[in-house]
């Protein structure tokens, strides 16, 4: 039985729309964390702190009056938005997730609501507009990266306890909404936008405010998507509504961490899309990133294939130095990343769960009746084994851009796929063609 809601989910299972479906189908973004935090690039009075960049601010204890000074240097000299969609476009990734205003409250755009904006610095340029037009140009999409919580503005509230926040804060849902008001109508190509800083009680006490932009967005802009992250309902749950249902487009919950292939199945269900860092836990640019681990170009790819064989996205995060470039690391990844895709792009793009039982050799994508086998861990027994579905059988085999491989059943449903004989020195892919038909054989 379920509880009446007046700011629950306004709409179960997936959306089938062709906004919705092109927002599955790119399945590979990027992230861009660029804002003032990528000056300091996590130094402040001579102390590095190892907590993410885009929070010095909050770990160094600075007044948003002396962070906001940064303004000052924020000229970058080598920022080139025609070469970043270049880079993006050579990555393979379909669409850029873009910080349009960090928790810190520093506008990427000539916000007419704050002056907190690119107009205020040496800089004044709209970056927010070029990079829209050179990303849309390589027939990139773009998304807007939103944070609600606003460390700048004097009538932010992490709670509300008294009826002076009760006004602060309505006067800050009104500011927020001319702001997205703003983001929709300067750049009506926008695909989506993706919230976040609403996990405050300000916030969760405000489950109306998160429908009524949703639905604002979604009047503006027909066919854009919104983050369940944005949504709390009546009761303050979020994500999903004291119904269970899923609220907004996708569900944006596994940042810096994926669903098990195994155990969280349940999110095949729904539409949904993880974010990564590449260095454990910075979004923001940090000078030094021997303070953590960071994931090879391999170790990146490989949850850009765990999260599409679950039937989600993946966005992959780039945090450009203050100066307009990017790290050689980050541009290493995205070469790394493109030239993966451009020969096996086709187990990615388009592709979703294909339903069967994950293997230790790697994982599923499946498009149609062509799914693909993505190996990481090819195994000494040279053979890969495949479990499939009742029904199911394995017409061909084939190692996409090479040969065709062996394929022997050895029991019910089960079958060995050979390796190529020359083993590939990359992660490698199988294009299964396979039909519905009962076994020849007969098991007992
Ligand atoms: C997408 C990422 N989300 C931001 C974030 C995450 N968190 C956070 C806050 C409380 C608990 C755990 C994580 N705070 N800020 C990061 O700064 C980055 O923008």
């Amino acid at each position: 039985l379920e509880i009446p809601l007046q700011y629950g989910a306004d709409r179960l299972g997936k959306r089938q729309d062709a906004a919705m479906q092109k927002f599955r189908d790119n399945r590979l973004g990027a992230f861009i964390h660029w804002g003032l935090y990528a000056i300091p690039g996590g130094e402040w009075n001579g102390k590095v702190y190892k907590g993410a960049a885009e929070w010095l601010k909050s770990w160094a204890k600075i007044s948003s009056d002396e962070w906001m000074k940064l303004m000052d240097q924020w000229n970058p000299e080598k920022f080139n938005a025609k070469a970043w969609a270049k880079m993006a476009k050579q990555m393979g990734v379909k669409y850029v997730k873009i910080t349009t205003k960090h928790h810190e409250g520093f506008c990427l755009w000539p916000s007419k609501y704050s002056k907190y904006t690119v107009a205020q610095t040496p800089y004044k340029k709209d970056i927010l507009g070029e990079l829209v037009k050179a990303y849309n140009d390589e027939g990139i999409d773009v998304h807007f990266y939103f944070s609600v919580m606003d460390w700048s503005h004097p009538d932010w509230r992490y709670d509300i306890k008294s009826k002076e926040d009760e006004e602060a804060m309505a006067r800050f849902f009104e500011f927020t909404d001319n702001q997205l008001r703003e983001l929709a109508e300067r750049y009506p190509t926008v695909k989506d936008f993706w919230f976040d800083g609403t996990w405050d009680a300000s916030i969760k006490k405000n489950g109306w405010w998160t429908a009524h932009a949703e639905k604002m967005l979604k009047e503006l802009l027909p066919g854009v998507t919104i983050n369940s992250r944005l949504r709390a309902d009546d009761y303050g749950k979020r994500h999903f509504d004291s119904n269970g249902h899923m609220m907004g487009d996708y569900e944006s919950g596994y940042e810096r961490r994926l669903p098990d292939p195994v155990k969280d199945l349940k999110v095949t269900r729904w539409d949904w899309e993880a974010c990564m860092t590449v260095p454990e836990n910075q979004w923001g640019y940090h000078k030094d990133w021997s303070l953590s681990y960071v994931k090879t170009p391999v170790e990146v790819l490989e949850r850009v294939v765990h999260a599409v064989s679950m039937g989600g996205n993946m966005v992959v995060n780039f945090g450009p130095q203050g100066d307009g470039d990017f790290r050689p690391e980050e541009k290493e990844l995205a070469a790394y990343i493109g030239s993966w895709m451009k020969k096996n792009g086709e187990c990615i793009y388009g592709c979703d769960y294909a339903g069967f039982e994950k293997q230790p050799w790697g994982y599923y994508t499946r498009k149609g009746d062509d799914v693909y086998m993505v190996v990481f861990n090819p195994p000494y027994s040279r053979h890969l084994v495949v479990k499939t579905p009742g029904g199911t059988s394995i017409k061909a085999a084939q190692v996409v851009g090479g040969k065709e491989v062996k394929v022997e059943e050895t029991a019910r449903n089960e079958f060995n796929v050979d390796v190529p004989s020359a083993l590939p020195d990359e992660p490698f892919v199988i294009k299964l063609k396979i039909e519905k038909k009962q076994s020849g054989k007969t098991y007992r």
